[in-house]
């Protein structure tokens, strides 16, 4: 048999999850500094939960105007949190501002009709209200994580659980509509209430949970691309670039091959020790910023140290690599580099290779394209040589 104690200790453990859950955001906001604006919004979500379903639970124990209004504007609020932290994660604004309308207009709400009967009416107020900020955050979620690069290490089903606690919001909206049985109130004993405080709290731990492996991805995304850039063009990184030329590498065997473009910028030590080393910074910025349309999405543009820099072109043969090659030369020679009020006229010598079936490793094809930046050097420089 179902009794009060069911549903109270229910209550109590989604109350006291949700207080464990505030104390380990705020320790990630403050503390670790971890996603700072999602992980506070999170802590106030899971704070202003706790806050809601504890005056439900005091309700007729204490001033009713405190644990009936009070305590559903915060339920609404809960949600309306949820909704900005999402958004903080997913799509790096913390979009709060439908979240307050919503919250203003369910505090309106909740105040046209007395609290007094059954409360049907605030019920399905605050639980309409929460499923529309829930499902709206589920779909900005969607949206976002689908749009995102990083797509395979954050699928968009990662938003399933917003989803799901939309439809518990609106499955209790309607059992108050549809079920004349029905009670607004958590406390009493139903199989219903039982139902719901059970995927509430399954819920509450599954939401936590996801947010807390997307904070966490994001970091390790970021510690990723940290490692594998250059710092100062954002090109790959030289073992990056191995790495993804090795690769390439590995697709010869199965009939998929691929070209090199080695750039060099010519007189860069004149240009260093005339205009200083900020300015050869600056140029060598400028050069692969005026260099990046040329390259595909599939390319794979990398930094091989100083000022020689090398694009990987993936199904490409040396035909292909000598057109790039030639609209990169023109494109470094087009644009003189301004500093201090002054032009330095920039150019680049470039050397092609591409991949043959005989090739024993990555190494050999980047020895070619070596050999071929030495003769443009040898030729007067700003040519493409194969
Ligand atoms: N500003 C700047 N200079 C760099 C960087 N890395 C390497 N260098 C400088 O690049 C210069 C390379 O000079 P060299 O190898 O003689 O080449 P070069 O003067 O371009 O001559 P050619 O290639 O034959 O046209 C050296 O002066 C290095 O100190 C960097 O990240 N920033």
């Amino acid at each position: 048999m179902i009794t009060a104690s069911h549903t109270l200790t229910l209550l109590a453990a989604i109350i006291m999850f949700a207080g464990v859950a505030t104390l380990v955001w705020l320790a990630l906001a403050l503390v670790a500094r971890l996603a700072p604006r999602a992980s506070l919004a999170m802590a106030c979500a899971n704070a202003m939960a706790a806050l809601s379903l504890t005056l439900h639970m005091l309700r007729g124990m204490r001033p009713d105007a405190l644990t009936y209004w009070t305590g559903d504007v915060a339920a609404v609020a809960s949600f309306a949190l949820l909704a900005a932290a999402v958004s903080a994660i997913t799509t790096r604004r913390l979009a709060w501002k439908s979240g307050a309308i919503v919250v203003a207009a369910a505090a309106l709400l909740l105040l046209a009709v007395p609290y007094e009967g059954d409360l049907r009416w605030q019920a399905r107020v605050v639980n309409l209200a929460g499923a529309g900020l829930s499902l709206g955050a589920g779909l900005t979620a969607w949206r976002s994580l689908s749009a995102s690069a990083t797509g395979r290490r954050t699928p968009a089903p990662l938003s399933l659980p917003l989803f799901l606690i939309g439809a518990l919001l609106l499955v209790r909206a309607f059992e108050t509509l549809v079920h004349p049985g029905g009670t607004p109130d958590m406390r009493v004993p139903t199989e219903f209430n039982i139902a719901f405080l059970w995927t509430a709290l399954v819920l509450t731990l599954l939401q936590n949970a996801t947010l807390a492996f997307l904070v966490l991805m994001r970091l390790i995304l970021r510690i990723e691309r940290l490692l594998e850039r250059d710092p100062l063009t954002d090109t790959l990184n030289r073992r990056a670039f191995d790495h993804a030329l090795d690769h390439a590498h590995a697709w010869l065997g199965r009939g998929r091959g691929y070209a090199l473009v080695m750039i060099d910028m010519d007189r860069f030590k004149q240009l260093n020790d005339t205009l200083g080393h900020a300015a050869g910074d600056a140029a060598l910025r400028q050069m692969v910023k005026e260099l990046q349309p040329c390259v595909r999405e599939v390319d794979r543009f990398g930094r091989l140290g100083g000022e020689e820099f090398c694009v990987l072109l993936p199904d490409t043969d040396i035909a292909g690599a000598a057109l790039v090659a030639e609209r990169m030369r023109a494109l470094v020679e087009q644009t003189p580099l301004r500093w201090l009020e002054q032009d330095w006229p920039l150019s680049a010598s470039l050397g092609i290779a591409e991949a043959e079936r005989g090739d024993a490793d990555a190494n050999t094809v980047l020895a070619r394209a070596d050999a071929a930046l030495y003769r443009a050097k040898s030729q007067g420089r700003n040519v493409v040589q194969p």
